[in-house]
């Protein structure tokens, strides 16, 4: 009798216990430092205790990975419900139920009320419309969403087609999808579970057209969630990831809605249908920067996630041989494990410190910009474009990297790593394209270069736009300099410089050869993304660098954070030699030894890799990965992963009466 089984054990995989046994540092401390102290990790522990001790939590697991679409995304409002429920219960702060999205690592089918619907309204309603909507939001009696973009836009948002013309009759609005591009098509949430929906429109007044404003559209009956009159709204359809949520279409007929319903902080109707704006031409774009600061969060969390399943997997799984004499190793001693894995380990580390500054920065800007003061909203805007499209490109190509070092226990869904490949992919289209949200930022780095060969003192992130470029010497002058961190935030600088000049110069040369503006600015939009992506990345490395520098922490944590910080930067350097090399922020010479110093860097690092994946400290049923489990028993997982698959259910499947058999028969019985 085969005594193999499913069951798994109760100690750690030895060869994980042997990696955290030989860490240089205090994993608990850097936890600590990841989630912003001593109390907030002990928080965040409680929260994740008091969600997975219900079962729910673990059978939502097998629902998501077994689950026709329509169950899961049930079992998803069930969930969110669930959740919604518990904050109300125990009062959670918008901080505390953050961490608590964070802990459930899965798109919610209710998501957007939080994310979007209740942001958009602090930021777009009025004082007094707050009071009835925000407040019956906040309650849960109203379940709403965001619903800007449309089959034919999404981009250009002065191309929406959606209509709110006003009726001083009857004091209303009647909102209108006049064409088939014009219907509201991707919003989350939209398909079957809200029953309001802040829909974004064009407003017209006396048959002028006034821009995009938000407008307050009630879908379904309170009583029974049935579509109102005017309102075709459902589902768009399965898609690659995110499958608990129902992005929906919707078309309005001629849905009036009183003259109230139109959010009017940055922009009023009055009865007689005055139009008067307060406030820059941009404040109903509120909410999109919201997002797309915290899609750098969330960009880190992906990544290190993804570090998190492809380190432990790498040290319990071996294979092939180094030293013939011995046995075969942890696939994690292989340098080119190592080359494909610890670059999002690095990136993580670097995400968060990065993330960790732009929340800090739009914190202090909100507050500005609540006093009415809108003097850092341009820069916010260029600096959150950059960075949420840097993050979620490198984040989500990372990803898939360490799904591939994972062979093909990558590719299996008990993995985890498909599932949040998917689940990350949007990242990089929503809340702005990022092509177009780089070119958003290089519009902004254009200006100010400008603004700096004309002589102005620039401040803020385009501060270095100043520089005089005759003074910049590679601050690498030996093997040893690579090692400074300080020498490399220089080198990516003058880089950065470097390729927004040369674009800067190219753009001002085609318009002086008489092109037209917009002829000169297609002609060189590759550059000008590749200017942008310079930008975003000094911006990550100079974050992480000063971020290294304040943090107050024993020498083994400084230590190991400055070898990952040193290590991001080489390797960025090493991936993108062309760059660096054609702007000669580094000589062939500086080059040669950044890339010895990336290689070196990756043995240094190899001690410490579970341990630095430890301190972000994700739940099983956060990482839902049976290759990334803390007791690194991969292998059990995986066979138990199997016993809850409906294809297992039967010893002989169904379609073996219905197809195989008869198929079978008739083979055997023809002569041919
Ligand atoms: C939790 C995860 C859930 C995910 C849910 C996903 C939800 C969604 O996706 S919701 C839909 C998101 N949609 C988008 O993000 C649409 C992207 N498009 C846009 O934001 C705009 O169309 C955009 C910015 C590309 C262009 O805007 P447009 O009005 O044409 O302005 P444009 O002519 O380019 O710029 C005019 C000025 O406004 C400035 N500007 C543009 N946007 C902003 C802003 N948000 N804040 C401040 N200034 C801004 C520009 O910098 C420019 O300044 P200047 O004149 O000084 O150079
Ligand atoms: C999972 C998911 C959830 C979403 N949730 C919501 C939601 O809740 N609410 C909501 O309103 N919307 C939502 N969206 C829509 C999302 O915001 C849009 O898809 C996004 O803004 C991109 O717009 P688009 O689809 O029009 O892309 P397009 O603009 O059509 O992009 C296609 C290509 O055209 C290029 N392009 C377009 N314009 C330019 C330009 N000016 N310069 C250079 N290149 C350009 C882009 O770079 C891209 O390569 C969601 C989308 C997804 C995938």
């Amino acid at each position: 009798m085969s005594e193999i089984t499913s069951s798994i054990p109760l100690q750690i995989n030895p060869d994980l216990q042997e990696e955290r046994d030989k860490a240089s540092f205090n994993v608990t401390e850097l936890t600590h430092i990841i989630y912003g102290g001593i109390e907030k990790t002990k928080k965040r522990k409680r929260l994740e205790k008091l969600l997975f001790s219900d079962p729910f939590f673990q059978e939502y697991q097998n629902v998501r990975a077994f689950g026709s679409r329509s169950e899961y995304y049930a079992a998803s409002v069930k969930k969110s419900t669930k959740i919604f429920k518990l904050r109300r219960q125990h009062k959670w702060t918008d901080e505390e139920y953050e961490t608590v999205l964070d802990i459930c690592h899965d798109d919610l089918a209710l998501t957007l009320h939080h994310t979007m619907f209740i942001p958009a309204l602090e930021r777009l309603a009025t004082e007094d419309q707050k009071s009835k909507w925000l407040t019956l939001a906040k309650q849960y009696k109203i379940i709403g969403t965001y619903a800007q973009t449309e089959l034919g836009h999404g981009t250009y948002l002065q191309g929406l087609e959606t209509t709110a013309t006003y009726d001083p009759q009857t004091r209303e609005f009647v909102m209108n999808t006049p064409t088939l591009s014009a219907m509201k098509w991707w919003p989350g949430s939209l398909g079957k579970s809200s029953n309001h929906a802040l829909v974004l429109a064009t407003l017209i007044i006396s048959g002028k057209k006034y821009g995009m404003h938000p407008f307050l559209v009630q879908l379904r009956s309170m009583d029974d969630h049935k579509v109102l009159p005017g309102v075709r709204v459902g589902d768009i359809g399965a898609k690659m990831g995110g499958n608990s949520v129902d992005n929906g279409y919707l078309i309005l007929d001629n849905v009036r809605i009183p003259r109230n319903n139109m959010l009017m902080k940055n922009a009023q109707v009055s009865p007689d249908g005055k139009f008067v704006t307060r406030g820059p031409s941009k404040a109903n774009y509120a909410t999109m920067m919201l997002i797309r600061v915290q899609i750098c969060t969330m960009a880190y969390q992906v990544v290190s996630s993804g570090a998190t399943i492809g380190i432990r997997y790498s040290a319990v799984r071996r294979q092939s041989k180094l030293d013939p004499q011995d046995r075969e190793p942890k696939i994690l001693e292989y340098q080119t494990q190592q080359y494909k894995i610890f670059p999002g380990l690095a990136m993580s580390y670097a995400f968060l410190f990065a993330s960790r500054s732009l929340t800090r920065k739009y914190e202090e800007a909100f507050a500005e910009i609540q006093r009415g003061d809108f003097k850092s909203l341009p820069e916010l805007h260029c600096l959150s474009s950059g960075l949420k499209s840097f993050c979620s490109e490198h984040s989500v190509r990372q990803v898939e990297i360490i799904r591939q070092s994972c062979g093909g226990h990558g590719y299996l869904n008990a993995a985890g790593l498909g599932m949040l490949v998917n689940a990350a992919a949007p990242m990089i289209t929503v809340e702005g394209e990022n092509t177009v949200m780089y070119l958003q930022l290089a519009r902004y780095i254009l200006k100010r270069f400008a603004g700096a060969m004309s002589g102005q003192q620039l401040d803020g992130s385009t501060s270095y736009l100043s520089m005089d470029p005759a003074t910049y010497v590679c601050p690498v002058m030996s093997e040893t300099d690579c090692r400074n961190l300080t020498a490399l935030c220089d080198i990516y600088r003058y880089r950065s410089y470097m390729t927004v000049c040369r674009v800067a110069r190219q753009v001002q040369h085609d318009m002086e050869s008489d092109m037209p503006q917009h002829v000169a600015i297609n002609k060189n939009l590759v550059d000008l993304v590749r200017a942008a992506k310079a930008h975003s990345y000094y911006i990550v490395v100079k974050d992480f660098v000063e971020g290294v520098d304040a943090l107050v922490a024993s020498a083994p944590v400084i230590k190991v954070l400055r070898t990952l910080c040193c290590f991001y930067a080489a390797h960025g350097i090493a991936e993108y030699s062309g760059d660096f090399l054609e702007s000669e922020a580094v000589g062939l010479h500086q080059l040669k030894w950044i890339k010895n110093l990336q290689v070196s860097l990756l043995g240094e690092i190899r001690p410490d890799a579970v341990a630095l994946v430890d301190a972000f400290d994700y739940h099983d049923i956060t990482l839902s990965s049976a290759l990334g489990c803390y007791d690194g028993n991969a292998y059990e997982r995986l066979f138990k992963s199997t016993e809850n698959d409906p294809m297992n259910k039967e010893e002989v499947h169904p379609s073996y009466y219905q197809y195989l058999k008869p198929f079978m028969e008739e083979m055997n019985k023809s002569k041919l």
